[in-house]
């Protein structure tokens, strides 16, 4: 099948079908390959300088033991390897015996890690056949633990750090990442890493996990993405006294220090790959904003935790509707209590307004944001001049802009959870809080009082940081509630019957609009890109499905909805005037999309000489 439709023109006379990792492609190489026999017409190739041993532990190139004898005589490395040539799907099954015997899920991620380190195309052959299981080893929630323990079970490196050393050299050191062509960055601070908190360098996993699901979800090429660290410090004492650490042993930069060295990075960035999609996560809240209204307008670039955790949780409060009955234009009709009022529940709800006030059925923002109770550490934003109730988190540090459009000028300051759920009767109630169990069993049981069908979303990472559990939704609200949280839960028994649970994460909606965006070589990402998105996944479920409780497809289907999602925020960057790809005539935006998502399978290799 035709892989990438750029090359479609330069190799139709040939007829031969390369991979993106040939670039220039010489009259003497098609003679070459002409001469092996397992090089047929109509197939693909990759191209390599290297030889013997280097060729085994390139992970890029790396075939273990299914390198073909012709393949072994070419590469210099006939002997090196066991003599048998096995096919993928026999080494799968050793993998998948290998993996089984891993006690702990910290045991599979470093396993999984060390087979990435080995062979990605096995690896994300595994990950794409197994991504409901696997998904949870190399993304949420053992990717938060293998973060924690990142300086103690470091093998390998993987991706660039740039770090308060490296302050003026950052222009030149992007050249020492190997590859050209970069499609996808994802950049960290660690200073906010799930709802672990500051975790510093040992953050880097993140962006590895993430990236891992841009490829075995959105189809991106392996050799097209570049996971980084920002090292600014950390202020984990914890980190700071460990010997082990591997990051900078200085506490964060503030202030103008810490944005000019941001910005050296992005310059950098655009110096060497002005086409790259840069993803900005886990960082923490005071920055997330800033950074993001810093270069949104200037940057192909987006917040992972304000822009895509908006996305899904849109996509969820309107798939809830259609299961309750309704259609999506009841959404003004809503009444929702945010617990979180850092970057991600603030993200989350100015989605659900803008897709209020875009729906018209909202008089004005005002009005819209008169539907959402917001709730912070210290409980309810509330009017404080009305009273105001004591917490034990201390003082409240000013509202920021943004916080201040949620406070409730009629209501107490501080209420806690269960008082507001009591005076408002929410339909929907979501957690961004990272404080695991503040969905209190009070509060969830007062919810299941005032409505027939409570929309419960702790969407809080990574499972331990769940606002509560998904066997506590349904004990606390008789089974009637519609869940979806963050990191994976297991499907429910209740009284005998099964009650179903979503996983609502950010990866339903990133590794899509990656595709879209390195499609249609978008030039910004815009927030009509990821209501597009919300509407796109909440429409993907069956009647059937949305009556057994089930929102949108499972993790296992990622590649299903990064497709659906791809294709509609590509129309959307061509209807925005943002997409410079021309498309080829005569093909549907789907099909090119499917065409362009790569594949992980093993193709005849060729060695070529460096001057080719
Ligand atoms: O990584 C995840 O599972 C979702 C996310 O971005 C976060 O919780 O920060
Ligand atoms: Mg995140």
């Amino acid at each position: 099948m035709l892989r990438n439709s750029v090359f479609r023109t330069v190799h139709s006379a040939t007829k031969l079908h390369v991979t993106s990792s040939v670039r220039h492609y010489s009259r003497r190489a098609l003679t070459t390959m002409a001469a092996f026999p397992d090089l047929r017409m109509e197939t693909m190739v990759q191209t390599t300088t290297k030889h013997g041993m280097d060729v085994i532990h390139d992970p890029l190139l790396s075939k273990g033991t299914a390198f073909s004898l012709s393949e072994r005589e070419r590469l210099g490395i006939r002997g090196l390897v066991p003599p048998r040539t096995q096919e993928m799907d026999k080494q799968l099954q050793r993998i998948i015996r290998n993996l089984r015997e891993c006690r702990t899920p910290l045991e599979k991620f470093v396993f999984m890690t060390a087979l990435q380190d080995r062979n990605e195309t096995l690896y994300y052959r595994l990950l794409i056949d197994n991504l409901e299981e696997l998904s949870q080893i190399i993304y949420t929630p053992t990717v938060g633990e293998a973060c924690q323990r990142f300086h103690s079970i470091y093998r390998r490196s993987r991706g660039m750090y740039f770090s308060s050393l490296d302050r003026g050299q950052m222009a030149a050191m992007v050249h020492n990442w190997p590859h050209d062509q970069v499609d996808v960055i994802v950049v960290t601070d660690g200073s906010r890493v799930l709802g672990l908190g500051d975790l510093g360098a040992n953050g880097m996993q993140i962006p590895i996990g993430k990236l891992s699901l841009y490829v075995a979800g959105g189809g991106i090429r392996p050799t097209s993405i570049l996971p980084v660290v920002l090292d600014v410090g950390t202020n984990n004492e914890e980190l700071l006294n460990d010997p082990l650490y591997l990051g900078m042993g200085h506490r964060r930069l503030e202030g103008d220090e810490y944005y000019s060295f941001v910005d050296e990075w992005v310059h950098a960035i655009q110096n060497r790959y002005p086409n790259a999609l840069i993803q900005f996560e886990d960082f923490q809240s005071k920055h997330a904003y800033n950074l993001l209204n810093k270069y949104k307008d200037k940057v192909c670039c987006f917040n992972d935790d304000i822009q895509s955790t908006s996305a899904v949780a849109l996509a969820g409060v309107l798939a809830s509707l259609k299961a309750r009955g309704q259609t999506f234009e009841n959404l003004s009709d809503e009444r929702i209590i945010c617990v979180g009022a850092g970057s991600a529940g603030v993200g989350v709800c100015e989605g659900i307004i803008d897709c209020m006030v875009e729906q018209g059925k909202v008089k004005s923002r005002e009005e819209a944001y008169s539907r959402i109770w917001m709730l912070d550490q210290h409980g309810l934003i509330g009017n404080s001049n009305l009273g105001s109730e004591q917490t034990s988190n201390g003082e409240r540090a000013e509202l920021d802009e943004r916080q201040v459009c949620y406070e409730k000028k009629d209501m107490k300051d501080r209420m806690s959870l269960e008082e507001v759920v009591k005076a408002v009767k929410p339909t929907v109630i979501l957690g961004l809080s990272g404080a695991p169990g503040v969905f209190t069993e009070g509060a969830i049981r007062a919810m299941a009082d005032g409505v027939e069908k409570p929309v419960v979303f702790p969407l809080s990472n990574p499972t331990r940081q769940s606002e509560c559990t998904a066997e506590q939704a349904f004990e606390w609200t008789d089974g009637r509630a519609i869940f979806a949280s963050g990191s994976p839960f297991k499907d429910v028994e209740y009284k005998g019957q099964i009650r179903k649970v979503n996983q609502l994460n950010n990866s339903n909606s990133f590794p899509g609009l990656g595709l879209a965006i390195t499609t249609s070589r978008a030039t910004r990402v815009t927030s009509k890109m990821f209501m597009e998105t919300a509407v796109t996944i909440a429409n993907m479920a069956t009647e059937d499905q949305l009556k057994q409780g089930i929102l949108f497809p499972g993790m296992g289907e990622l590649r299903r909805v990064s497709k659906e999602v791809a294709t509609r925020v590509c129309e959307v960057a061509y209807e925005q005037g943002l997409a410079r790809a021309q498309l080829p005539q005569g093909s549907s935006l789907k099909d090119v999309i499917e065409d362009s998502m790569w594949n992980p399978e093993y193709v005849p290799t060729i060695r070529i000489d460096g001057h080719m």
